[in-house]
């Protein structure tokens, strides 16, 4: 559904050229949910903006809802829907009138059917004379996700879509967005700040920095190969009890960093899952006392830090 090759965006200013983006590759697959998250100034914007035809790039290529993107960026515009962060309704138009005006834009052949269908999926019933001024903070995302939706797009871009919404809002939103992945096998190509909305509503979660994908799989993936599981042992066994842990264990193939200090040892292995039984047996073949073990599992933000050198949260 979306292809890129090379994909780069260079600005120049009175101090020199940016590199914003510096050739990015990168698929996505037909009904996939790929999160594409980032520090501040990574690309990301910018990355969506020449995917949605709104800039132009410096170079490389991508075909974007089955249309080549630097040849026919109007057929690109026909076949993808585009969220942008504050959405784009007129606050003093009603919602009926935003969402009708938005079918005539794209020439809707039923409209006032389509609309009825989505007022009725996204929760918009009974809002139509309403201003859109007039919305809370979840409708008001809403009808912009029926906005972008209207013309019917395979392919939908969302920026930051639950930004400023109340995590029962976000909620509601994601479940929206799946339910439209499920029905209508929508793709779905969003950006976000929020670790915990990549971890639960995509399939695929790309990382840039810098202008360059650093990152790409799935959650759960990401976690184990780049972060990693962290089993804390603590040795009840003498001052230098944790050191002999780490020794009788260097070597064992599932583990790949190890660190002692006092009497803890802070292994991070591949799958902690499997490995514990193993490590338990090897410690005590060796001798070493075992008081007490801990597994943690990383979440996102450790895979952003390994990966970026920033926490997503301080960087957002
Ligand atoms: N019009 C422009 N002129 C010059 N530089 C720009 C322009 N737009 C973006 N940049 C620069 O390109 C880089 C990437 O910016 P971009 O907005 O794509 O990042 P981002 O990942 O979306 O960041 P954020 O999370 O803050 O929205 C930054 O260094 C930014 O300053």
């Amino acid at each position: 559904m979306i292809e890129t090759r090379g994909l780069a965006r260079t600005f120049t200013t009175k101090h020199g050229a940016v590199e914003a983006v510096c050739g990015v590759d990168l698929t996505v697959a037909p009904g996939e949910i790929v999160g594409f998250l980032g520090p501040n100034g990574a690309g990301k914007t910018t990355t969506l903006r020449m995917l949605t035809t709104l800039l132009a790039p410096t170079a490389g290529s991508a075909t974007v809802a089955g249309h080549d993107l630097r040849s026919d960026p109007a057929a690109v515009r026909r076949r993808i829907g585009y969220v942008a962060q504050g959405g784009g309704a007129d606050p003093l138009v009603p919602v009926r009138e935003e969402l009708d005006l938005q079918a005539r834009l794209y020439d809707v052949p039923d409209r006032g059917e389509r609309i009825a269908r989505l007022c009725g999926r996204l929760d918009l019933d009974g809002l139509d004379g309403r201003l859109t001024a007039e919305l809370s903070g979840g409708q008001r995302r809403r009808l912009d996700l029926a906005l972008g939706l209207v013309h019917r797009p395979p392919l939908l871009f969302l920026d930051e879509p639950t930004t400023g919404l109340d995590p029962q809002s976000r909620g509601n939103l994601w479940e929206h967005i799946r339910r439209m992945r499920a029905e209508d096998g929508t793709t779905v190509f969003l950006t976000t700040h929020y670790l915990d909305e990549a971890d639960a509503l995509c399939d695929r979660i790309l990382i840039i920095d810098r202008g360059r994908i650093v990152a790409a799989g799935t959650p759960a993936e990401l976690k184990r190969r780049i972060a990693g599981d962290v089993v804390t042992l603590e040795l009840g066994d003498g001052p230098d009890a944790a050191a002999r842990a780490r020794d009788a264990l260097s070597g064992h193939p599932g583990i790949r960093e190890a660190a002692v200090t006092g009497d803890t040892l802070r292994l991070t292995v591949e799958n902690g899952d499997r490995e514990l039984m193993t490590l338990v047996r090897t410690l005590d073949a060796a001798g070493v006392e075992l008081a007490a073990l801990h597994l943690t599992r990383p979440s996102l933000d450790d895979v952003f830090l390994t990966v970026t050198g920033r926490s997503l949260r301080d960087a957002a």
